[in-house]
């Protein structure tokens, strides 16, 4: 089993989540008890800024680093998604994969504990392996010798503003991103991951919270409490998730999840029917 330093968790959630959490329902009474939306997040208004929470965290590098250390333990002791996805049969068996040519882009990687954890456990793929994140988040990461190791590329890329720069990577993988941003922000960012994708070749895989309709487990709705109240983000449902994809020209191509946990893989490609 991995063990991941909590300790952030604690540290973030006590110093940055508290306020908003307990301003939330003069929150709720402000906006008439909406739905929390883009247009002013729970964070925003209990912090009285504009800027959204990531700009926000660039802004205060003690935030930050208490985020980033957040982020590095979240999967607690959970495996992670290399130990027990599929990955041979999913990703490695094709004839297109190239020793010179990108493998994983991991988009919003933070630290990059993901992409080291990959590597650590599959030393032998050939091919780049690329981490992406805000250029403050890669400024913080500069020189760490985990990464450096593994071989790891580091891009500052925000994926609102840029069309992805990596072209034609076996897999783009996100873990926690979409479930921060509405539907319009995701599409945002689907938009701009597209055009770098090889049809019949790249793969998005993502990692996140695959809801069912009914009987959420508590741990999964205090997930989608916490997104909220930071972000207005939320975690969705498969009919949400599929409702998303659709909606930019991607296509499910399977949802894998483990016996009795929410958190999941979302696995996607282009849809046909798109030029
Ligand atoms: C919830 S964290 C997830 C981090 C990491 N994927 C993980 O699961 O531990 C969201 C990440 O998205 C990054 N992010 C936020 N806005 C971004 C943007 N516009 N472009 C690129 N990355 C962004 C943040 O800096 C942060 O590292």
């Amino acid at each position: 089993m991995t063990l991941r330093p909590t300790i952030g968790i604690v540290d973030s959630l006590f110093n940055e989540g508290l306020l908003p959490v307990q301003k939330f329902p003069e929150y709720l009474r402000k906006i008439n008890y909406r739905n929390p939306d883009d247009s002013l997040t729970p964070l925003q208004y209990a912090n009285n800024i504009k800027i959204d929470g990531f700009t926000w965290l660039a802004q205060n590098p003690e935030s930050l680093t208490r985020f980033n250390s957040f982020m590095e333990g979240h999967l607690g002791n959970r495996p992670d998604w290399g130990d027990w996805f599929p990955v041979q049969e999913q990703l490695l068996d094709h004839a297109g994969l190239k020793p010179d040519a990108p493998f994983l882009v991991d988009i919003g990687a933070g630290r990059g504990h993901d992409l080291v954890a990959f590597r650590k456990r599959f030393p032998d793929i050939p091919g780049r392996f690329v981490l992406e994140d805000l250029p403050h988040v890669i400024e913080e990461i500069r020189g760490v010798q985990d990464l450096e190791n593994a071989g790891i590329e580091t891009v500052p890329y925000n994926f609102f503003t840029d069309v992805q720069p990596v072209q034609g990577a076996r897999v783009y993988f996100f873990k926690y991103i979409l479930h921060d941003w509405s539907d319009k922000k995701a599409r945002i960012i689907f938009n701009n991951l597209k055009p770098a994708m090889k049809r019949g070749y790249s793969k998005i895989i993502m990692e996140e919270y695959i809801l069912p309709d009914r009987n959420v487990r508590s741990i999964s709705s205090l997930a989608d409490l916490t997104v909220m109240v930071w972000l207005s983000g939320m975690e969705r449902t498969r009919q949400r998730w599929i409702n998303l994809l659709e909606s930019v020209g991607l296509r499910i191509l399977k949802f894998w999840l483990r016996e009795g946990d929410d958190l999941g893989i979302i696995e996607a490609e282009l849809a046909d029917d798109e030029s």
